[in-house]
């Protein structure tokens, strides 16, 4: 559980963050200077806000009325950061052995899980030097795991290694973010990242924070454009696998009510998936079409249509229990008669679902 309720300043810009999550990963979304990484140095007691109060699973931190402010060491706050910071003259092995040894603390976890939890066997005795960026960031994580953290902050771990390096590390934090039993504060600017592996979802928009919840509830929402990116947008599925038609090669997602088919994903019957769909990817018609190509087609009720004066409009339309994002023109909507409460179809091309779209539910 984590509870931030704080003011402060950072240079020119003045901060102030209220949310709460219920533990698992909480996200920091936001885009460039919004104050993402003041933020987490607040939290972290890198730099003292003005007022309010920051608790973890029920510790105050930071309480400006009580007149507590913890060291930063005695927050037992693990901290990843973009770049790893590791050791350069030790070994992975020494690296990790030697936060275990600076956390003092009887550690919920041993190195063996930890190094097996995050792929590390295979690199124990190299110097950082010889590893990937992908690799040092997952020394990075291991070496804060083993500090037996209270709250583990990541600090835009992938913002700098490329889209291939990206792929590598993100089934580890996959598993990380399912297994780690620690709270999880991930800041990204990928809602990409975010969608995938977080549970609550908190939005950082020029020192503010106007709002915050349920990951796939904060994707459906049209009203955080500004904030989130237009060009981003997009929605959150959750649903499990049905089965896999080898013969087409393509995986039918029961999502409630509805099936979606998405290329191929390896994936077993009944193993739980989001999906994270992108508004451009979605087509809208008031009638079932025929002779379409398209194979996702979903009976849907428009719930909300966004008031832009651009040549586009962002559609909400709920698919049984869940919601879908489309984004069409304004002068489809004017010529579909679109409006709040229409049913239609909802399609979705499967070819736009691949598997970087694809993330499992966290646990
Ligand atoms: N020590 C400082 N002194 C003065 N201004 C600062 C300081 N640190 C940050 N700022 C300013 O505060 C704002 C927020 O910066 P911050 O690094 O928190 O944003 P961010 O959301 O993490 O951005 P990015 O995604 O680019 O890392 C920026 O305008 C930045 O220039």
């Amino acid at each position: 559980m984590l509870d931030v309720d704080i003011k402060g300043q950072v240079g020119a810009l003045p901060l102030t963050a209220r949310f709460k999550s219920e533990g698992g990963v909480t996200s920091l979304f936001g885009q460039s200077g919004a104050g993402k990484t003041s933020l987490t140095n607040m939290i972290a007691g890198l730099i003292r806000p003005v007022s309010g109060r920051i608790t973890v699973n029920g510790t105050p931190l930071f309480d400006a009325d009580k007149n507590i402010n913890l060291a930063v060491q005695d927050r037992r706050i693990g901290h990843v950061f973009q770049d790893a910071r590791l050791f350069p003259h030790m070994s992975v092995r020494s690296n990790l052995s030697y936060a275990r040894w600076a956390g003092r603390r009887k550690a919920t976890r041993s190195m063996d899980e930890v190094v097996q939890l995050l792929g590390l066997q295979p690199l124990l005795s190299r110097k950082p030097a010889t590893l990937s960026g992908g690799e040092r960031q997952r020394v990075a994580i291991g070496r804060a795991l083993l500090s037996d953290p209270r709250l583990l902050i990541m600090d835009e771990p992938l913002a700098n290694l490329d889209q291939a390096r990206r792929n590598d590390i993100l089934p580890y934090l996959d598993r990380l973010c399912a297994e780690a039993g620690i709270p999880i504060l991930y800041v990204s600017h990928s809602i990409e990242e975010v969608a995938r592996l977080s549970q609550t979802l908190v939005i950082l928009s020029d020192g503010q924070t106007p709002a915050y919840g349920p990951v796939a509830e904060m994707l459906a929402r049209t009203d955080l454009g500004k904030a989130t990116g237009r060009h981003e947008a997009g929605a959150l599925l959750e649903g499990t696998v049905s089965h896999t038609d080898s013969a087409w090669g393509l995986t039918h997602i029961n999502i409630g009510g509805a099936t979606i088919q998405i290329p191929d994903l390896g994936a077993a019957p009944g193993e739980p998936i989001r999906l994270r769909i992108r508004a451009r990817d979605v087509a809208l018609a008031t009638e079932v079409p025929k002779g379409l190509s398209i194979r996702n087609r979903l009976g849907g009720t428009i719930r909300s249509i966004s008031e832009e004066s651009g040549p586009y409009a962002e559609i909400l339309c709920s698919v049984g229990e869940q919601m879908i994002r489309a984004r069409i023109t304004r002068a489809s909507v004017a010529d579909l008669g679109l409006e709040v409460g229409k049913t239609v179809t909802v399609l979705i091309k499967s070819v736009a679902i691949d598997k970087r779209q694809r993330a499992p539910v966290p646990g």
